[in-house]
Order: C-alpha cells, then structure tokens, then sequence
C-alpha cells in the first residue's frame, strides 16, 4: 500500500482491519472482492473511501459492520473482535432506513428507546439531535412528508442518537442533488466536529470525500483493494470556501490521477 499516513501504534487504532480477504462463490465461480486488505483508523477519525465501482467498498464497510463474515482475517473495533452487528457500529446507508409510520421525533427516540433512555431525558435527547441536524420544526411530520434531504437528516439524527463509537455510512448522500448534498456534508461536519465520533464514509464523488475527510483511502477493483492513502491537511473548521480552495483542488487532482493511473496499470482504459 502506497501509504503517507500509515504509521500508526495499534493502541490508537479504534478499527483495525487486519489482512481482511472477501471472497463469494456465485455458482461455481468464486470472486475475490476483496484481496488481502489491511486498515487502521483512529478514534476520532473521519476518513473516506473512494474507488470505481465494484471495488469492495460496501463489502468493507459491512464486514466492519458485521453484516458480513471475512473469508479471513480479522477485524478488530474497539479492542474487540468483530463477529457480528453490534451497537456500538451505527450504519447510514443511501436509503434512508426510516420506519414510515413513526414521526420524525419517533425515529429518533426509538434509536434513545433502545439505548434504555426513557421520559423526559428521552424527550429532551431527542430535541437535541434534532435541532443538531435542523429538523426541529418538522419534528412531528411523518417521512413521507419530508424531502429526500429532510430523511437523510433524521437517518443521521437517528444514528448520532444511538451513539455508536463508530459511523459506517455508504453513500449517504449519493441520491441527494448538489445543494442538498453540501449543506449536509457541511453539517455532517460540524455534528462530527461536537461528537468526535470515528466516521468511515463511502462515496463516488472524489470532491466529496476531500472535502470531509482527513484521509482518503483509494481503492481498485478485480480483485478489490486498497491502492494509496492520502492524508487530507485541510483546517478542522470547512466551510464553502475550503470547497473553492486551491488545497482541497490539488488533493481532489491528486486522487483522480491516482484513479486514472490504476486504471491505464490494470489495462482498463
Ligand atoms: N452478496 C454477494 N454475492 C456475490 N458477489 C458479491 C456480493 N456482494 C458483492 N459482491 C461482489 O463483490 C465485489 C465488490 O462489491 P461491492 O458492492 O463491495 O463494491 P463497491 O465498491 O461497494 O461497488 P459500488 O461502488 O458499485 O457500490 C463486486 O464484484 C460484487 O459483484
């Protein structure tokens, strides 16, 4: 792995992803979706995965989820070997999981619910993470009365309010158009700025995962696998003029010519 960032003492990994290979029999064929993979990240960090598509993303992210097994390797969170789905991994996918009959304050006082917080504490939670996501005053509208931005929010009102340790989000925003999908990656942000929580975001959009991340991980497909690390120096504090800024552009080239390059090495263009 061509990392820059690689160097990290294991005490500080909050993920380690340990020599992970994934492989499926479709058939009588198998596929190698992920080749042998290793990853640290730290607690607290926010970083990002970008690769074309077919590259052992989602596989990534829901092994760490324990959504799915590893073929092997190991996957370490929190000091703890994971073997199945757990509370202290929250995932965000593109559709938004919602339960349609229950308002927005529902939603996200059933993730409270579940973490045994009742009553007023409940209550007053709940009006926290909403007006964290600003979605207080549609608090008592049902989903499908919301746009799609609207759920996104209260998918990540729900998942902040469970408080996992760790965030898995697959292309949260992905359906979402382009002014809907800044404001939230800029809240997404400034909620992950007060929670600190240890965030691995999955996206297409290479502008995106620059401008959230602290480290973007690269990826390639047949077999998937991790290509390069980039270390994103970018203030803590993004705003709309970091998105414009000569820096954010350099690491958004930087990453497509690392792409493209793999791309024309694998004979694929
Ligand atoms: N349940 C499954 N059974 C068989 N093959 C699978 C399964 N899930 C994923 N794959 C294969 O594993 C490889 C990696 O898939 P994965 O969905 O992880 O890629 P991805 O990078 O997330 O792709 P995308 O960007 O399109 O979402 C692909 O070749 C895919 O066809």
């Amino acid at each position: 792995m061509a990392g820059e960032n690689s160097v990290m003492s294991a005490q500080d990994d909050k993920i380690h992803v340990d020599r992970v290979e994934k492989r499926y029999q479709v058939g009588d064929r198998q596929i190698l979706a992920l080749r042998e993979t290793s990853l640290q990240v730290k607690e607290g960090e926010f970083i990002c995965l970008v690769g074309p598509t077919g590259c052992g993303k989602t596989t990534l992210l829901n092994m760490i989820a324990g959504l799915e097994s590893v073929t092997s390797g190991k996957i370490v969170v929190s000091g703890k070997e994971v073997h199945k789905p757990g509370r202290d991994r929250g995932v965000v996918f593109q559709q938004y999981a919602l339960f349609p009959w229950l308002t927005v304050r529902k939603n996200v006082e059933f993730a409270l619910s579940m973490r045994g917080i009742k009553g007023i504490e409940r209550s007053e939670m709940a009006s926290e993470f909403l007006s964290l996501v600003n979605l207080k005053a549609f608090e008592n509208a049902l989903p499908k009365q919301l746009s799609g931005g609207m759920k996104q929010r209260v998918a990540l009102a729900r998942a902040y309010a469970a408080q996992p340790d760790v965030l898995l989000m697959d292309e949260p925003f992905g359906a979402l158009d382009a002014d809907t999908k800044s404001q939230l990656q800029e809240d997404l942000l400034s909620s992950w700025r007060q929670l600190r929580t240890t965030v691995i975001f999955i996206t297409h959009d290479v502008e995106e995962a620059v401008f959230l991340a602290q480290r973007v991980i690269v990826m390639a497909a047949n077999p998937g696998r991790v290509t390069a690390e980039v270390k994103v120096d970018l203030p803590i504090l993004r705003d709309h003029s970091v998105r414009f800024s000569s820096e954010l552009l350099h690491y958004k080239n930087d990453i497509w010519n690392r792409l493209h390059s793999q791309r024309v090495e694998d004979g694929l263009i």
